[in-house]
């Protein structure tokens, strides 16, 4: 579902004389459906950046990423797109969200944007508030001025509510307490079982080995 092979990486600050940063060389990774591996490795290492080429957001410099059947690399801007509506989510760390939009939209538009009829994906983004525990008053509120904590199950809400064959998902539990840490691991067990190929960075020893089938250090591809 998410094929790897030989891709390199590095950045050229073309602003600070045009100094070029190794970031990692040779990865080869393979992602299986129902899979999740997760990414180990020092602050620097490129757990982020290797997301984010599978994302689609920075290019390799070198070798093939292919994502459920789309060939990151080389796809032009509209099929990354296409990929992302369809058949890929990636949870961050962040809620980014245009303001004053009511966090039960924020929500369904994922599959809002799929042509799912809006009662229905209004129905499916409440069953998701509702288990994620954000009370019921908050839901036709913006999410701007929640806590960090709302604001990062908005964003698995957010990124859980449609089933598409990629997950990418960065600390999904970080600023969460026990009980919501259960659901959000509970929602990457169903997903798996549904199929779903996920590649994650969980700094939660506990949650990442209830959840992970392989870990993957970075290290091994350091440039
Ligand atoms: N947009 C960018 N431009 C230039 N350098 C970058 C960029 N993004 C990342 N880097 C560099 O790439 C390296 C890897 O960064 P990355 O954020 O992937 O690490 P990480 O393993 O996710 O770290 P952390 O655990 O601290 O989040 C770092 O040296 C960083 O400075």
């Amino acid at each position: 579902m998410i094929e790897l092979s030989n891709v390199s990486k590095t950045f050229t600050l073309h602003n600070q004389g045009a100094a070029v940063i190794p970031v990692m060389s040779d990865v080869t990774l393979s992602v299986a459906p129902g899979e999740c591996v997760g990414l180990l490795g020092a602050s620097g290492a490129g757990k982020s950046t290797l997301m984010r080429m599978i994302w689609g957001n920075y290019l390799a410099a070198s070798g093939r990423i292919t994502v459920a059947g789309t060939d990151v690399a080389r796809a032009e801007p509209r099929e990354i797109l296409a990929l992302r509506r369809e058949r890929m989510a990636y949870v961050s760390q962040f809620l980014r969200v245009v303001p004053r939009v009511p966090t039960i939209e924020v929500v369904a538009e994922p599959l809002l944007l799929t042509g799912t009829p809006e009662d229905q994906a209004r129905d499916r983004a409440a069953a998701l508030l509702a288990r994620l525990r954000i009370p019921e008053r908050l839901w036709q509120l913006s999410p701007t001025t929640f806590s960090g904590g709302e604001q990062q199950r908005v964003n698995i809400a957010r990124g859980f509510i449609r089933q598409v064959p990629v997950m990418l998902l960065d600390e999904p539990t970080a600023s969460l307490d026990a009980a919501n840490r259960e659901t959000v691991l509970s929602l990457i067990g169903e997903a798996k079982a549904r199929g779903t190929a996920i590649v994650g960075i969980f700094h939660d020893e506990a949650a990442r080995d209830r959840v992970c089938d392989r870990m993957i250090d970075m290290a091994r591809f350091a440039a």
